[in-house]
Parts: structure tokens; C-alpha cells; sequence
């Protein structure tokens, strides 16, 4: 139930204060004597050394639950909550009734006078530490509108402004001084010197997400070496009125998908992977430029949005790569619609808020009470939290409540929610290793959508330098056109003028010649990877059929060396090889199978050899892409010299809606390459699963055999296999059953017939006589033989078809109508 205590993260730029005290259950040992403190700021009793191991995989752990407190917005108010000074863990809650005030335990309380950097060492910093060893981990931070989520998760210096989608305000600007922060080194208010490097060092007021993200560097640059190297990348969405946002690379509305395994995904969310700290800073920042906030009356810059910001490390190592995940989200404040005073959009936007949060409780409700079936499919929050906190991923939650009297309901509603959540203990699994191949095939996969969205990136950073430039260079070329007025015309000979003329014309022209060339080349570049994906695809698939025969010969798959450079020439001495064994008798199957394994081995060499021109089309584009880009930037910068203004501006205003077109049209690409890829992906999982199965039958019918003709008696676990697996074709089928019985035939009745007996009446084992050489016997478990011991018909060897057998729907309604109208039963 709790993390062991030990070395962790040793970045330096976190050491655990001496202020902080946990419970015992929290993260790290610590005796509960306190040195004071007092003051609303957390007390302390752990050692400076004190820092933190991963926990162990199947470890229970209980939900860290955390509650901060902000501090007074009105220092004429009064309070209504306070943290205990000499036990950290609890507060006092007075809920305006005559009773004494409540005391409630949490992992760890902070008072209000307590500073980002204790919140982030004791909450946040372990976490870190467990993704850089491949856990998964989040936390989320919970509480009433206004009571400080943003200024925990984000801190004071990022917090914008902005409008709805829709309305008509459209600039970000920062709470504190209403303008838009524009540099990472602004996020983190460093004062921003030209050319320098943002600095690793975190500032006292920067959240939790910056210093997540600095410490993550921190450790990184430390360990990378020979024998580690990371691979960072990050996404960040917003969920807006149960729409999904992409908040890296805003656009439409995104997808919620759910693989068969339960995972959801977004289709579509950028995944931007980086090497720079000021980068991430800097993507985190556009993320919050773009989200949806709005003043409220309860709170000046209320964010209207969950938002998620997700954090992959990949660790390679030369065994493997670990994998770790950090979530953080800033949830949207639940609110009164009464007290915010809220109307119209507002009020919508509150409800969808509210519906989230109060599916998000439900959950932790069903969690925290041991539900073995919890409901995360009523909001899309839920759905994303799934993993978070289902036990999959070490979770902390920080719930916030404001300290004034006249929030006292809310904070009792925090506080509650906060005490359930209390409750939830989760399993840990193992930290993701990938394998080389499995880091491959995850790249692969992600490969033609990631590729797509930085190419949309891409263009729309090009739209972002263009305009730009619209704005910054026009004093330059209002210049130029100052001198050309100046310059009198009698001073130009015609011939002259017309020289300049015909040079500002080639120069225009060379200019949007060198933009088609562009796209034409990327466009180049998305075709070279779709057809390279479509031809991963078909390897894969060859490589299917290969190892589907080679199989059935007793041999192991040998799959040949992918950076094997002599081409087909290993691979037809493997065709050789393998139908040499053939050759003999290459009679039937055999030699299908060789004749199989022929074309799929020569497939292979041609697909191989395409693979190999079309990766050398790609490099060639990609270089001569740069080029061209090159090419433009040069004469885009010779153009403020010759032209005016106002034709300059115009000429970059035709370029930038060009690259806007074209970015929405990759964007569509992309959305529509993503969706035939996972339908291929899915044929390949079916092909794959259907051999599977197939095997399966041969094995189950293989040894069918031998028990029926050794006259073994079948072992219980056995026969319970066999029963369980009756009533997956029942459920199957009876599904289907109720589709046709929808005219309301009773539920009971029809479960009952459609039911095949397993066992006989005394529930001995089959006899063999009872399906040797039959059609399928009711009595018996297993698939019908022939006096050969052949399973009779090899498609029914899994087992009957139960729908046919079945009494059709009508027999069944005559039956029970005639057993209701003699009051009797079947039975
Ligand atoms: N720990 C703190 N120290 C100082 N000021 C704080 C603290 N927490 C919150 N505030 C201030 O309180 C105000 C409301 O905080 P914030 O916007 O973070 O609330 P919120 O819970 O995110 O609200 P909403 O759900 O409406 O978005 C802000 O002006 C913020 O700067």
C-alpha cells in the first residue's frame, strides 16, 4: 500500500525541502513528529536525503490524494478551512453549522501559504521519477471553479485569455498583465535577453507542468551517454464541450477511439517530439494561448476545458525501450450555475463541465467502493482518465478548495469528493518495456499520421514567418517605396523603368514558381510514404503467408535479415532450401505450400527492392525540399528592396493563404491516411487472429482425438474449459437471438432453450460412442469423429453451430406459448 522509500531523481533542481511532511502512507517513510511551521505552510520531518524509488509492479497503491488550499482573495473575508500546522496531513473544516469543525486526513495537505515548489517536490517530482523508469503516471488537479487548478498546474505567468471558438476576440493574453506572453522565457518570467538560452533552473512562481518538464530534462541531460539516449514527445488537448482539441496544432474537433484492448487514443493529436527544453516550453505555451478560457464572474480567467497535457519519455536502451508516461490535467472547475452567475454559452459550457466532473466522481465512487465494473464511458474525460485511474499508472490527485467562507459549500463538496477518492487503491503494472521490434512496429504504426501532422506544422509555422514578416518588414519596404517616390521620374530612362519592371516581375514570378515547387515536393514526400507504408503492409503479409507454411513443415520461421544488402540472392537460396524437403513428393499441400512459399519469398525481394528506391526518392525530396525552401527565403528577402508595401504585402498574403490551403489539405490527407491505415492495420489483426484460431481448432481436434481413442477421462479444468466455451457460442449467438426475438419474446424462456447441454443427466464424461461417427451429440463436449478418428467436418471441429441446431424462434413461441397456455413448463 505504499512507495517505497529510497534513491530517486537526483536532478539537483529539486532537493525535497526541509518543510514537508507525508502521511505515512504517502510517498516516503517519515516519522509524524513535525518542527512546526505553522503559518499554513507544510511542516516537515523527512530527512534531505530522503528521495524516492519506483515502486514495485504489482504493488497496491492507494490514490495519493493531496488538497491545497489557496489563499485568501480578500484578507477582510473569513476562513473557513484550515491546515493543521503540526500534522501536515490534516485540516480542520468548519461547515458552518453548530458542530466542531471536521477534521480531514490526506496524504498531504497544503496551507495556503504553501509554494508551488513544495507542492511539486512532494506531488509531482516521485512521479517524474517513476516515467523516466518506464511507470506511467498522472495527476490531475481537482476543485470549484476559482480555486487555483491553473495557477498549480500552469502557474500565474501563463494564464491567458481568449475567447471561445466563435467569438470574435482571438488574442491570448496573460492574467497578471494582459498581454500576451510570447516566449518561453516570459512563461517562465526570465527576463528575455536576445539569443539567449531559457535556463534550466525553474522560477518560484513556474507550475507544475514546467517543472515536470525541467526535471525530465534535468535528469536527461545527466544520464544520456552511450548506453541511453531519450526521446521526448508531447501532446496536449483540451476537452471542450465533449469535444476534443487538439491544443499543439488547434483545428477541428478530434476523435475518441478505443482499441480492443480498452485503450483509447485520439486520431489526429500531435504527438511533436523534441530535444529542447525551450522548445517544450514553448509548444506548452501555445497550448495554453489556445485554450479556452473565459471570464466568469466567479473567477476572472476561467478555464472552460479539461485540459491534458501527456509527457512520453522513451528511454533506448541496446535491450529495449522503456517507456513512461506522464498525464497532467488541469480539470475545469465545477460550478453553481446560481453563484456564477452564468448565462447562455456559459452556462452550457458549465453543464458539460459539470456532467464530466460528475461522471469523473461517479467513477471514483465505483473505485473507491471496489466495483469490479466502473463506468468510464459517460464522458470523454473519464474515457482519457480510464488509465489513470484504473490502476494502470500511479496517480495523484490535488484537490484545491478556497479558504473563504462564502465558498464553504464547495470546499465541503472538495472535500468529500477528495476523501472518496481516498479510497481508490490500484494495482501497478510492470513499466512498459518495448522491445526493439515492438518500438519499431509502435513507430511504424505511428509513422504515416505523426509524419502528416509535422508536415502541417511545418506549414503552418511557414504561414506564422510569413505574416510575420507582413508585420515586420513593412517599415523596410515602405522605405524602398519612400525612395522610389523620392527618386524623380526623370531621373529613370524609360528603358530603365522597364528593366526594373521586368526584373520585379521575374523575381515575383521566380518566387511563386519556387512555392509550387515546394508543395509539388511535398506533395512527393506524402506520396513516398504512403506507398512505403502500403508496402510495410504487404511485406508484413508475405511475411504471414511464409511463416503460415513454413510452420506447417515443422520449421521455424526464418526470418530473413533485414539489413541483409545481397537482395533477392539469400532469399532464392532460401526458397531452395525450403522446398527441397518438398521436392521428393511435392504432391497437395505440399506443394502448394512450396509454390506458396515461392511467390511469397519473390513478393518479398520485389517489395524489398521497391522499399529501398522509394526510401532513396524520399531522402533525394527531402533534400531537394530544403533547397527550395532555401531558395524562397533568399528571394522573399530581396523583395522588401525592390517592391512597395503595399505589393509586398500582398504578394506574402497570396503566399500565406497558399500555405493555409495547403495545410488543410494535408490535414485532410492525414486524417484520411490514418483511417485507411488502421483499416489495414485491423485486416492484418483479423487475418492474423483467424489463423490463430485455425491452429487452435487443429490443436483442440488433435487432441480430441487422442482422448476419444486413448479413452482418457477428461480432466474437470478440461471439461470446464469445454463448458466455457459452449457458453461463449451461446453468448454469441444468443445476442443475436435477441435481435430476432425483439417482438418480445421472453428473455428467460429463450435463454433457456438456446442453451446447449454440456454434460449429460448425471454429468458423467462423453462416451466415445456418443459423437464417434455422429453429427454433433448435445450430450457430449466435444466435436463429432469419424470411426477413423478424423474430426468429421474440420470447419465444425471447434465445436457445433449452435444457431442451426437451435429451435427456430417460432418453434420456440409455439413452445412457450403452449406450455403458458397449460400452465406447465418444458423443464
Ligand atoms: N496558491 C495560490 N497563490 C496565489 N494565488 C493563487 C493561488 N491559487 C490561486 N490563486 C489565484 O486565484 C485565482 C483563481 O485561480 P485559478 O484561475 O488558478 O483557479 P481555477 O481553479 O483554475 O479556476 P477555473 O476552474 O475557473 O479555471 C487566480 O487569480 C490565481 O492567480
Amino acid at each position: 500500500m505504499s512507495r517505497t522509500p529510497g534513491t530517486g531523481l537526483q536532478t539537483g533542481t529539486n532537493p525535497r525541502p526541509n518543510n514537508v511532511t507525508l502521511a505515512s502512507r504517502g510517498l516516503a517513510s517519515s516519522s509524524n513528529s513535525n518542527n512546526g511551521g505553522g503559518g499554513g505552510r507544510l511542516t516537515t520531518s523527512v530527512p534531505p536525503s530522503a528521495n524516492i524509488l519506483p515502486s514495485a509492479a504489482g504493488t497496491e497503491e492507494r490514490l495519493m490524494v493531496t488538497v491545497r488550499i489557496r489563499p485568501l482573495s480578500d484578507s477582510s473575508e473569513t476562513n473557513c478551512i484550515q491546515a493543521l500546522p503540526n500534522r501536515s496531513c490534516s485540516l480542520l473544516f468548519d461547515d458552518g453549522t453548530r458542530n466542531k469543525p471536521k477534521k480531514y486526513n490526506y496524504d498531504c495537505v497544503f496551507g495556503e501559504a504553501s509554494t508551488q515548489d513544495e507542492v511539486y517536490t512532494v506531488a509531482v517530482a516521485p512521479l517524474v521519477h517513476d516515467v523516466l523508469n518506464g511507470y506511467n503516471a498522472a495527476v490531475f488537479a481537482y476543485g470549484a471553479t476559482g480555486s487555483g487548478k491553473t495557477h498549480t498546474m500552469l502557474g500565474p505567468h501563463v494564464r491567458p485569455v481568449r475567447a471561445t471558438p466563435g467569438t470574435n476576440s482571438s488574442h491570448a493574453t496573460t492574467a497578471q498583465t494582459g498581454e500576451t506572453p510570447t516566449s518561453p522565457s516570459e512563461a517562465m518570467n526570465i527576463p528575455e535577453q536576445s539569443g539567449a538560452v531559457v535556463p534550466s533552473m525553474v522560477q518560484p512562481s513556474s507550475g507544475l507542468m514546467i517543472r515536470a518538464v525541467a526535471d525530465i530534462f534535468d535528469y536527461i541531460d545527466q544520464h544520456t551517454g552511450e548506453e541511453a539516449k531519450f526521446r521526448i514527445s508531447l501532446s496536449y488537448l483540451e476537452i471542450y464541450n465533449e469535444l476534443i482539441r487538439d491544443l499543439l496544432n488547434p483545428g477541428g474537433p478530434l476523435e475518441l477511439r478505443e482499441d480492443n484492448r480498452g485503450n483509447q487514443s485520439v486520431a489526429g493529436l500531435s504527438e511533436v517530439s523534441t530535444a529542447s527544453r525551450a522548445e517544450v516550453i514553448q509548444l506548452l505555451l501555445k497550448g495554453n494561448k489556445a485554450r479556452t478560457v473565459e471570464p466568469t464572474a466567479a473567477n476572472q480567467t476561467s478555464s472552460r476545458s479539461h485540459a491534458l497535457l501527456s509527457i512520453t519519455v522513451q528511454n533506448l536502451t541496446p535491450t529495449g525501450t522503456k517507456q513512461g508516461r506522464l498525464f497532467m490535467t488541469d480539470l475545469a472547475g465545477s460550478e453553481r450555475a446560481r453563484k456564477t452567475k452564468n448565462r447562455g454559452k456559459r452556462l452550457q459550457e458549465g453543464a458539460h463541465i459539470n456532467r464530466s466532473l460528475l461522471a469523473l466522481g461517479n467513477c471514483i465512487n465505483a473505485l473507491a467502493g471496489g466495483a469490479r465494473y466502473v463506468n468510464f464511458r459517460d464522458s470523454k474525460l473519464t474515457r482519457l482518465l480510464k488509465e489513470a485511474l484504473s490502476g494502470r499508472c500511479k496517480t495523484v490527485m490535488i484537490a484545491h478548495v478556497s479558504p473563504e467562507t462564502r465558498h464553504r459549500d464547495e470546499t465541503k463538496n472538495t472535500l468529500v469528493y477528495a476523501d472518496r477518492a481516498n479510497h481508490i487503491t490500484t494495482r501497478l503494472q510492470e513499466p512498459t518495456i518495448l522491445e526493439v521490434e515492438e518500438a519499431a512496429a509502435a513507430a511504424r504504426e505511428a509513422f504515416p499520421v505523426a509524419h502528416y501532422q509535422s508536415l502541417v506544422a511545418e506549414l503552418r509555422d511557414e504561414v506564422g514567418r510569413l505574416k510575420m514578416k507582413m508585420m515586420t518588414e513593412r517599415p523596410r519596404s515602405g522605405a524602398a517605396l519612400q525612395r522610389q517616390q523620392q527618386q524623380k521620374p526623370e531621373d529613370q530612362s524609360p528603358t530603365e523603368e522597364q528593366i526594373k519592371k521586368a526584373e520585379l516581375k521575374f523575381l515575383r514570378e521566380q518566387i511563386v514558381q519556387t512555392f509550387k515547387q515546394q508543395m509539388k515536393l511535398r506533395r512527393r514526400l506524402l506520396e513516398a510514404d504512403s506507398h512505403l507504408l502500403g508496402l510495410e503492409l504487404d511485406a508484413e503479409r508475405q511475411h504471414m503467408v511464409i511463416s503460415h507454411w513454413q510452420s506447417r513443415q515443422g520449421k521455424l520461421y526464418d526470418r530473413l535479415d533485414e539489413d541483409d544488402d545481397e537482395g533477392m540472392t539469400p532469399w532464392r537460396t532460401r526458397i531452395g532450401n525450403t522446398c527441397k524437403s518438398f521436392l521428393p513428393l511435392p504432391t497437395g499441400s505440399d506443394s502448394e505450400g512450396c509454390s506458396a512459399l515461392r511467390s511469397a519469398w519473390s513478393e518479398l525481394a520485389s517489395i524489398e527492392k521497391e522499399v529501398k528506391r522509394y526510401r532513396q526518392i524520399r531522402t533525394t525530396t527531402e533534400h531537394e525540399l530544403e533547397e527550395c525552401r532555401k531558395k524562397g527565403v533568399t528571394l522573399e528577402d530581396e523583395l522588401p528592396e525592390r517592391i512597395s508595401s503595399d505589393e509586398e504585402r500582398e504578394l506574402l498574403s497570396l503566399l500565406c493563404r497558399v500555405h493555409e490551403l495547403e495545410a488543410d489539405k494535408v490535414s485532410l490527407q492525414a486524417e484520411r491516411m490514418a483511417r485507411q491505415a488502421e483499416l489495414r492495420r485491423r485486416d492484418l489483426q483479423l487475418l492474423r487472429a483467424e489463423r490463430q484460431r485455425r491452429l487452435c481448432e487443429d490443436i483442440i481436434s488433435t487432441q480430441r482425438r487422442i482422448i476419444e481413442e486413448g479413452k482418457v477421462e477428461m480432466p474437470e479444468d478440461l471439461r470446464e474449459l469445454y463448458a466455457l466455451y459452449q457458453q461463449e457460442i451461446h453468448a454469441s449467438t444468443y445476442n443475436s437471438g435477441m435481435n430476432t426475438a425483439a417482438g418480445g419474446f421472453p428473455r428467460d424462456a429463450l435463454y433457456d432453450a438456446k442453451l446447449p447441454p454440456i454434460f449429460g443427466q448425471d454429468r458423467s464424461i462423453y462416451s466415445a460412442s456418443s459423437s464417434s461417427g455422429s453429427e454433433w451429440s448435445a450430450t457430449s463436449p466435444l466435436p463429432p469423429v469419424d470411426s477413423e478418428g478424423n474430426v468429421v467436418n474440420p470447419d465444425r471441429a471447434m465445436g457445433p453451430p449452435v444457431g442451426p441446431r437451435l429451435p427456430s424462434i417460432t418453434r420456440l413461441r409455439n413452445n412457450y406459448g403452449s406450455a403458458q397456455s397449460s400452465g406447465s413448463s418444458d423443464e
